[in-house]
């Protein structure tokens, strides 16, 4: 939120030259407020798991945020039950004649698929697509983040020789950027994927910043330069034991999986992993609630997207 000052105080103009959000009062005066809508377009198997992540995160804040969680119409659900899905969403059609302050697109296991041999692709697109005219701003994360990248920008995802699998140190690519606000120098971010996008592909899209990166596991954020849309390749919504589940998960297949890096202590998998991104991840929904959704929506909505 940002701090509300008298108009003529000398601190105003110093706190503004640093970035940070100061609203004079009579800006402040002026300011309606209402709830914040904010729809989950869940794409996660593990649906329970992902939609506790995510509200955790997005609950971390002063605003209200009512929430409407999403899955897709087109696929058929192995992992969740009807009941669940029944009592607890809705689909594309039910709301597309509606508007939101933000979205979130989560990540989902089909990276080894090209897009358009996912199921519910072509849902996806139009929901991508509707997301540009009735939502303030998208937040996509992981395989979701290469969909949306792909889907808007022509962004081409690659296969990786190994996973990229553990928990990386992170740095920023930009300065006074407010999805950074707060962020420390280096901070650490889980990774879990097969594929990623690519420095020289972002690079030729003029209306895309990189705005983190780690030297190890490639582009973290990039962003559209109206904010509009953030793409997050890393997972920093993760509980401290999601990697130690996925770890297990593809021993127990019997597949050829590295421990995840940086997480087990002193690399052992009997000692109990703990997490090192939690405030890094607090502070990114948090500066994209208010930043990009809050402080840029209309009161409104549907009269201004
Ligand atoms: C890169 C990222 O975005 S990381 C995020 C993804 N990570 C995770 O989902 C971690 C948790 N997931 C898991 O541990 C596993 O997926 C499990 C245990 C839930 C299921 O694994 P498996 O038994 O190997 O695969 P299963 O045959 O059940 O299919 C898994 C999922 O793949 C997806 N999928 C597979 N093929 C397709 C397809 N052609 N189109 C769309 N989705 C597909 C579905 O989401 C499916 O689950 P769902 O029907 O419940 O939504
Ligand atoms: N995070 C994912 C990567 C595969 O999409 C997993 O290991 O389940």
């Amino acid at each position: 939120m940002p701090i509300k000052v008298p108009d003529s105080l000398p601190a105003k103009e110093i706190l503004n030259n640093e970035n940070i959000f100061v609203m004079d009062e009579s800006t402040a005066f002026h300011q309606d407020i209402r709830p914040l809508r904010i729809a989950i377009l869940n794409l996660m198997p593990t649906k329970e798991t992902t939609e506790t992540q995510l509200l955790r995160l997005i609950g971390n804040t002063p605003l209200q945020v009512e929430i409407v969680l999403l899955h897709p119409k087109t696929h058929t659900s192995k992992n969740t039950s009807h009941e669940h899905l029944e009592s607890f969403y809705k689909t594309f059609e039910d709301i597309q004649d509606q508007y939101y302050d933000g979205l979130v697109i989560t990540g989902a296991p089909v990276e080894h698929l090209n897009f358009e041999d996912v199921n519910y692709w072509e849902e996806l697109k139009d929901i991508m697509d509707w997301s540009r005219r009735n939502v303030t701003s998208t937040f996509h994360i992981c395989w979701a983040s290469q969909a949306g990248l792909y889907h808007h920008f022509g962004v081409p995802k690659y296969e990786l020789d190994n996973k990229i699998f553990g928990v990386f140190p992170h740095t920023t690519e930009k300065q006074n950027v407010n999805l950074l606000r707060g962020f420390d120098e280096m901070f650490f971010v889980p990774q879990s994927r097969h594929t990623e996008v690519r420095r020289e592909d972002i690079e030729k899209i003029g209306d895309l910043d990189i705005l983190s990166e780690s030297e190890e596991s490639g582009v973290y954020i990039v962003a559209s330069k109206d904010g509009r849309q953030i793409f997050v390749s890393g997972h920093s919504e993760y509980d401290p034991l999601s990697l130690k589940y996925e770890y297990d998960r593809d021993k127990a297949k019997g597949l050829d999986i590295d421990l995840p890096k940086n997480y087990f202590p002193g690399d052992n998998p009997e000692k109990l992993p703990f997490s090192t991104w939690r405030s890094h991840a607090n502070l990114l929904f948090s500066n994209w609630l208010n930043y990009y959704v809050y402080q840029q929506t209309p009161y409104d909505l549907g009269a201004g997207i």
